[in-house]
């Protein structure tokens, strides 16, 4: 990272953190709470988008100070046939959305905004993934396994979840939640990372 400015993370996902460091971006986690409900008809895409800039509003208002920033904010949601998964709140939840994903292609959208003052930038990472059949012993012991607990659609592509990854046409990083190369990208507009 270039200048003094330090780079805030409005986000609580280790994964993120680990994905800026990989790209040899430090920066400083700022909790921020913001409304995650999807609205009325909202798509799936204007529903990440939403979310990344809503993040990364609130990251820059509560430590955009003191010279600080710009904020980023993330959000990754998987969706089949128009439908959104989240992540599974308990084990049974992961169970289904790993029954329902078992054997077919879904979409996993990663929408990222970085904010600074009155600039706002944002990038759309759009990734198909096709998962093989997973049996139903399967589904319930990988849902009991913890790991599909905090990702959206109840798999990991970096952990045990790769197993069931048979096609990616996209972007890794995009998936585990924040697509590098788009944010490299923005990030170096803004003078942060290496030159564009
Ligand atoms: C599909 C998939 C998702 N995920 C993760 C990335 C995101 O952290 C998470 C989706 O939840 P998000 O709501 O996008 O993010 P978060 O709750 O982890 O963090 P915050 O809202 O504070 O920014 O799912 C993986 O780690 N691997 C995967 O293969």
């Amino acid at each position: 990272m270039t200048g003094a400015a330090q780079l805030i993370l409005a986000s609580a996902s280790p994964r993120r953190r680990e994905l800026l460091a990989q790209i040899g971006i430090a920066c400083r986690v700022c909790m921020v709470d913001v409304d995650e409900a999807l609205r009325p008809g909202e798509a799936p895409e204007a529903y990440v988008r939403r979310l990344a800039l809503d993040k990364a509003r609130a990251g820059w208002r509560r430590c955009g100070s003191g010279g600080n920033g710009p904020a980023l904010g993330a959000d990754t949601a998987v969706v089949l046939n128009g439908r959104i998964f989240g992540k599974p709140v308990e084990a049974e939840a992961a169970r289904e959305m790993l029954a329902a994903l078992s054997g077919r292609t879904h979409e996993v959208l990663t929408a990222v905004a970085v904010v600074r003052g009155a600039e706002e930038v944002e990038a759309l990472s759009r990734s198909r993934v096709t998962l093989r059949r997973i049996a139903p012993a399967e589904a319930s012991a990988y849902g009991a396994s913890g790991e599909p607990l905090d990702k959206a659609g109840g798999y990991a592509i970096q952990g045990f979840g790769a197993v069931f990854v048979e096609h990616l046409d996209g972007s890794y990083s995009g998936v585990m939640g924040l697509p590098l190369y788009e944010t490299a990208q923005m990030l170096a507009g803004l003078g942060i990372g290496l030159p564009a």
